[in-house]
């Protein structure tokens, strides 16, 4: 299909080279020599100004503000999420060796997949997924990046709120020193993730811009510092075997066995059991890399972060990209380390919960919970931009910003996702399924094949380097794709339990 031309500038800013074919204005002459990157926000700046310098509105919207500190905070935050919680599982299923190698390839390909989007982004002067979709495939490819995002964010939408469920009534119950579940309002999850989506989510999720979250971004992530603390500090502080593991023995003839001898096994078993394990394979394996894809996808995030940026070049924003990566590769890295080295194989899927076995009433995993919380809390507003995005450019493209339909879609989506969490929570299971297809499709699939389409071949023939990298790269995501997906589908039909998807 022929890629369609400009037709839908109302939400595109200009960003690349190819600013000629898109911006029908003089373009200034200070910035008529564009040398990639460079030079790039000079020509990055003005097309913001030359827009359409009629529509002041329309400009201050796009005009970057955002500071590099502050995208690092945002995109980190969109990385961080529910996701760190299932590694430490992850890599129980893999060994530490296997695991620092996959992680390392996840998020050097994150990295990779970055640098697709901002180049396809610079070339069509576009700063948005669905808008990169729709110069690549026309409307299909809007329709279909529009929907994975949608389904993939709602889903990690669904998994924060779904932790606020569970967990909230537990904290408030450790808090008020009660022994059992009480029957009070605020002993309900139902009620508490209400609550919390009217008081925290919605008023941040109504900011107009991204940039506007940075602070809670930062703030969301010194919570999971100090969660990735507690977790080091744990793994020296809680023994191992926990103390249940003796149980293993009931199948052991207390009658028959001298008391001796069945110490003696114990121990045995307790060394083996504590030892780490560098190399693993098990049936649960193949859930590592959708786990690690599902922990590292951000990308729905990066334009509309790169569109808010302030002097905005394409090598600030995978400048940006790169440090958010390398900081939340060290720390999903610790926390599934340190995670794995308290509990070794009996560590759940959702790790904070693993640590409810050791005392559910110790103050220091309160407090790790209550930050947990927090930081999965402060990044639902950030996960639920590119949704509202996706939603506006469906629906009502090529319309200026409107405060009603901002506040109504963010109160929809955030509605639906209560209700979602609230009346069917075993639907999340279902995301385990969209989560295991959309996001290859955000990370490997659509950058490449976009970035395919969107670079001219004069600039870039179909068999140079980086186009073969590409398509290398969408045929990657394609089987890693098909792999989830077929494990989880035997994994159902066979009847086994659900493993430690994160969502
Ligand atoms: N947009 C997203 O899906 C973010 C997911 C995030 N990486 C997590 O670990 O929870």
């Amino acid at each position: 299909m022929e890629a369609p031309l400009q037709t839908e500038m109302v939400e595109l800013v200009p960003n690349g080279k190819h600013l000629e074919g898109l911006l029908p204005v003089v373009t200034p002459t200070a910035c008529i020599q564009r040398i990639e990157d460079s030079r790039q926000s000079c020509a990055e700046g003005k097309g913001f100004l030359q827009k359409s310098p009629s529509k002041e509105p329309h400009f201050t919207d796009f005009e970057g503000k955002t500071s590099f500190g502050m995208s690092v905070f945002n995109l980190s935050n969109a990385i961080m999420g529910s996701g760190i919680l299932g590694l430490a599982y992850a890599m129980a299923n893999t060994g530490i060796v296997l695991f620092l190698f996959l992680l390392t390839a996840v998020a050097l390909l994150s990295s990779y997949s970055i640098h697709l989007l901002l180049k396809s982004s610079g070339v069509v002067g576009i700063r948005a997924y669905e808008q990169l979709g729709y110069r690549a495939f026309g409307t299909p490819g809007k329709l279909v990046a529009a929907m994975a995002i949608t389904l993939q964010n709602i889903g990690a939408m669904s998994s924060y709120l779904y932790i606020i469920k569970s967990e909230l009534p537990l904290v408030i119950q450790t808090f008020l020193n009660l022994d059992d579940q009480t029957s009070d309002w605020y002993m309900n999850g139902n009620y508490l993730v209400i609550l919390v989506s009217v008081i925290i989510i919605l008023p941040l999720a109504l900011m107009r811009q991204l940039g506007y979250l940075g602070y809670s971004s930062g703030f969301s992530l010194s919570c999971m510092v100090f969660f990735l603390i507690a977790v080091i500090y744990k793994k020296f502080h809680v023994s191992c075997p926990l103390p249940s593991f003796g149980n293993t023995t009931d199948n052991f003839d207390y009658t028959e066995v001298m008391e001796e001898k069945v110490q003696v096994q114990v121990e045995t078993e307790a060394s083996a059991f504590c030892t780490p394990s560098y190399f693993t394979l098990n049936s649960q394996t193949a859930y590592t890399i959708p786990i690690m894809a599902f922990a590292f996808v951000c990308h729905p995030e990066v334009l509309p972060i790169y569109t808010e940026l302030k002097d905005p070049s394409k090598k600030k924003m995978q400048h940006i990209s790169n440090l958010s990566i390398s900081v939340m590769y060290v720390m999903y890295f610790l926390a599934a380390l340190f995670g794995y080295l308290t509990f070794y194989d009996s560590v759940e899927s959702e790790l904070l919960h693993t640590y409810i076995r050791v005392d559910p009433f110790d103050v220091l995993i309160l407090c790790v919970r209550v930050a947990v919380l927090t930081a999965v809390t402060l990044t639902v507003p950030i996960v639920l931009f590119p949704v509202r995005r996706a939603i506006q450019q469906i629906l009502f493209q090529n319309q200026e910003f409107n405060w009603l339909r901002h506040i109504l879609i963010a109160t929809g989506l955030l509605t639906f996702i209560n209700l979602l969490v609230i009346f069917a929570p075993n639907i999340l299971g279902i995301f385990g399924v969209i989560g295991a297809t959309s996001a290859p499709c955000l990370i490997f699939i659509f950058p490449a094949i976009f970035y395919f389409r969107i670079v001219p071949t004069e600039k870039e023939p179909a068999r140079s380097t980086p186009k073969i990298l590409a398509l290398c790269f969408a045929v990657l995501g394609f089987l890693l794709m098909t792999m989830s997906l077929s494990f989880i589908i035997i994994d159902w039909i066979s009847g086994t339990s659900q493993p430690g998807g994160s969502h």
